[in-house]
């Protein structure tokens, strides 16, 4: 295949864009776009001419930036933190701008997933086509399932997945008849006593054991069923905007279990899916970002497969269809099958050298992933595969850590350079602003303010921003242990000033207001029980780990109207800066030495667990058990607290390097225990000097230096030189 300095005709190429990436550009994703390729190789040429310089300029600012802080903490050491200077300071180095006046989030084309609905967010790696799907087709999902198959009411069971537990499915069964009675109540009664649902003149009518009838009590809740109305296969219920299928079989075991043969309730759980080219992902090179591309054409297509093997057989997972319904008016009417998918780009300071300046230097990803994610996206615009995501029209993208107002200006832009290239009218392609660096969440407004017409969310990445804590107060002193973390100052703020900031600006009427992660992937009786919190803190959606996470927190969806709590936290006061500002300082009478080794370890054991499999294996987000034997979601950002967590106390003498050296070791024979059921596993142990350990012990020694505290620079260089291997 050519290059494209070969493919146009005038040589006036600024960039070299490798022979494997223009060729699936050309042959695959270009053709069904109504993009001319021509068109789009010298828009892409001028967008780098144009951009590259300008991000090259917004980078160094966060180096100056960075050493500014880091210089003026150095010439206050041993003194007492002066909060009212340290914001002057700020000030006066440009980290804090101005408060732009009153303004309104002004986006037009927004789907009701983002802009009306609340539900939880769904991230996926987009490297498993596997998940991908499973992801896209979590828009529903099986209350009894995630019920029955996690510790949510009762502690796990070894047996699930066999013959049914009649005792367990019954406690599953009866919750959930108290969950429906509180959401769908009957007019009176209880789901419980009801014996038979059927359809009579276009109401739901329930009859109880004693034979007499109720309605809902709010009738309208019902909106369509499939099936014969005397017997129906399954009920529509519309409740806090979520639809909640009754779905009826008295021949499963579970159907057989209820008077009524209910033998599910299925909830409309995961209404929009974060496909993510980012912090869970390890992709660093053309042979891996072309796959993870393909993906995403398979999704924005519909023609995305996976042959999954399961229980001895293999099934081949494709997206879902819409569901379709007889409406309350009689007539056929569907409701969405998919999630709505949206997409996460790289940061702007990723490198590739897919593309190359006609210096030879790799550009920014970020900015080829921009372009070949919404070139992607047209599918979904124009052609036969029209509409299958987007019934608005709209191309979501989730930008990752931008610093501030700039930063943002620069993405707003370069969004309007495509949509130029493209064709696409204004505003098209749609911009989801990461809370995840401080500099952003100080100039939350501003930049909030700079994309108004294009922002879909804006949401704490509470991750990386913590990672970006640690890293931003380096100098001033050793922190707080991870865990205490979250209960510092700072991180009230950040979370109450992100949800006052968008509501202010009216984002939660036409987009979402998100917030974070839920990371123990297996404790599910915890996720109920704590993140129904963010909601009632003021989020529309906030993301969750899998599908069966998406299930169990669209309870809490039901449990809370997010429409309310946003109306009773309009008028809230904003919390300070300075409070956002305050470092997390740790009280050194308080690291006593039980206290220090354990979070070592702990910090050691996450990081090792996470770093040797995105090396040896290419896995990008991982289960890794903390040291209490607790499964933790660890990806990039999780890497970058650890390791900055690490640094911090070895700069300010709370641990030695001998420590970390000792603790890397002992914590990589366990680590290697864990996996030892993993064929593909290479033990870091006995040698310790494969290229794994060695990338684990650069990013904490070398954590200080990587520029604001990213580990994917270490990660991408240990991989490329472990693929070199072989
Ligand atoms: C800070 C941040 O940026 S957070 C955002 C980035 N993080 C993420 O995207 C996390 C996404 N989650 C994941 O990748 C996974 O859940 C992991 C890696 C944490 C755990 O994966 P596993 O150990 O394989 O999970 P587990 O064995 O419990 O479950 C596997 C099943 O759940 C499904 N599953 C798990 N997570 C997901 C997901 N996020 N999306 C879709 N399906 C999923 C798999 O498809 C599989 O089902 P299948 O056999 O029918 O295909
Ligand atoms: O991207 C999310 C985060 O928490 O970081
Ligand atoms: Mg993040």
């Amino acid at each position: 295949m050519e290059t494209f300095a070969e493919l146009k005709p005038d040589a006036s190429a600024r960039i070299t864009v490798d022979p494997l990436l223009a060729a699936f550009i050309e042959n695959e994703v270009i053709p069904g776009t109504g993009v001319d390729p021509g068109r789009f190789w010298s828009g892409l040429d001028a967008l780098i001419a144009e951009f590259e310089p300008r991000n090259r300029a917004l980078l160094r600012e966060r180096d100056r930036l960075q050493a500014e802080i880091d210089a003026w903490h150095v010439a206050r050491r041993g003194e007492a933190f002066d909060l009212a200077a340290y914001r002057r300071f700020l000030e006066k180095i440009g980290y804090l701008g101005s408060e732009p006046p009153h303004f309104e989030v002004d986006v037009q084309g927004v789907d009701a997933e983002v802009a009306k609905l609340n539900g939880p967010q769904l991230v996926v790696p987009v490297t498993s086509a596997r998940y991908a799907l499973n992801a896209a087709n979590a828009r529903w999902g099986s209350l009894y399932d995630a019920l029955y198959g996690t510790d949510a009411l009762l502690p796990k069971a070894d047996s699930a997945g066999h013959e049914l537990d009649t005792s367990r499915a019954t406690l599953v069964i009866d919750h959930v008849k108290g969950l429906l009675d509180r959401w769908i109540p009957l007019a009176d009664g209880s789901h419980s006593d009801v014996v038979s649902y059927r359809i009579a003149g276009g109401a739901l009518e329930c009859r109880l054991s004693n034979g007499e009838a109720r309605g809902l009590l709010d009738a309208a809740a019902f909106v369509g069923h499939r099936g014969p109305e005397e017997r129906p296969e399954h009920v529509y219920i519309k409740h806090h905007g979520l639809h909640i299928d009754l779905a009826f079989d008295p021949d499963t075991p579970s159907g057989r279990l209820d008077p009524a043969g209910m033998s599910d309730v299925v909830l409309e759980a995961a209404l929009t899916t974060i496909v993510d080219f980012e912090d869970s992902v390890a992709t660093v090179d053309v042979q891996d970002k072309i796959p993870a591309y393909r993906d995403w054409l398979g999704l924005m297509k519909g023609t995305l497969r996976a042959a999954v093997r399961k229980g001895g057989g293999e099934i081949e997972r494709r997206l879902a269809d819409d569901r379709s319904m007889i409406g309350t008016d009689g007539r056929e009417t569907s409701l969405p099958g998919r999630s709505l998918l949206l997409v996460r780009n790289v940061g702007q300071h990723v490198k590739t050298d897919m593309v190359l300046t006609k210096d030879g230097d790799p550009v920014s990803e970020a900015f080829i992933d921009a372009a070949v994610t919404t070139l992607i996206g047209l599918h979904d615009l124009r052609g036969e595969h029209r509409g299958l995501n987007s019934r608005a029209g709209s191309i979501y993208v989730v930008k990752p850590k931008m610093h501030g107002a700039d930063e943002v200006q620069l993405a707003v832009d370069l969004f309007a350079r495509l949509e130029e290239i493209y064709g696409l009218s204004s505003n098209t392609i749609k911009i989801g602003i990461m809370d995840e660096e401080r500099r952003m969440s100080a100039n939350l407004r501003a930049a909030l303010n700079v994309a108004r017409h294009r922002v879909f969310f804006i949401n704490t990445g509470f991750l990386d921003r913590t990672g970006d804590e640690i890293h931003t107060a380096m100098e001033a002193g050793p922190v707080v242990p991870k865990t205490t973390m979250k209960s510092q100052p700072w991180l009230r703020a950040y979370e109450e000033r992100n949800v006052v900031t968008g509501l202010n600006a009216g984002l939660d009427r036409k987009g979402q207001i998100g917030k974070g992660m839920w990371t123990a992937t297996d404790r599910m009786a915890d996720m109920i029980a704590q993140k129904g919190a963010q909601l009632r803190a003021g989020a529309s959606t906030a993301w969750v780990p899998s599908p069966t996470a998406a299930v169990l927190h669209a309870i809490h969806y039901h449990g809370i109207d997010v429409r309310d709590v946003q109306s009773g936290l309009r008028s809230a006061p904003l919390p300070p800066v300075t409070e956002l500002l305050t470092p997390s300082l740790a009280d050194p009478d308080r690291l006593t030495e039980a206290v220090v080794r354990s979070e070592l370890d702990n910090n050691v054991q996450s990081l090792l667990g996470y770093v040797v499999r995105w090396i040896d294996q290419g896995v990008g987000c991982s289960k890794v058990p903390d040291i209490n034997g607790i499964d933790l979601m660890e990806d990039r950002a999780t890497l970058r607290i650890s390791s900055q967590h690490i640094a911090n106390w070895l700069l300010h003498g709370v641990i030695s390097a001998a420590q970390v050296d000792e603790s890397l070791r002992r914590m990589a024979v366990l680590v290697d225990r864990q996996n030892a059921e993993d064929t593909a596993y290479i033990p870091m142990s006995p040698g310790f000097d494969g290229i794994a350990f060695r990338t684990a012990r650069d990013l904490i020694f070398d954590a200080r230096t990587q520029p604001n505290g990213y580990t994917e620079f270490l990660l991408a260089a240990g991989r490329a030189g472990r693929k070199k291997l072989g």
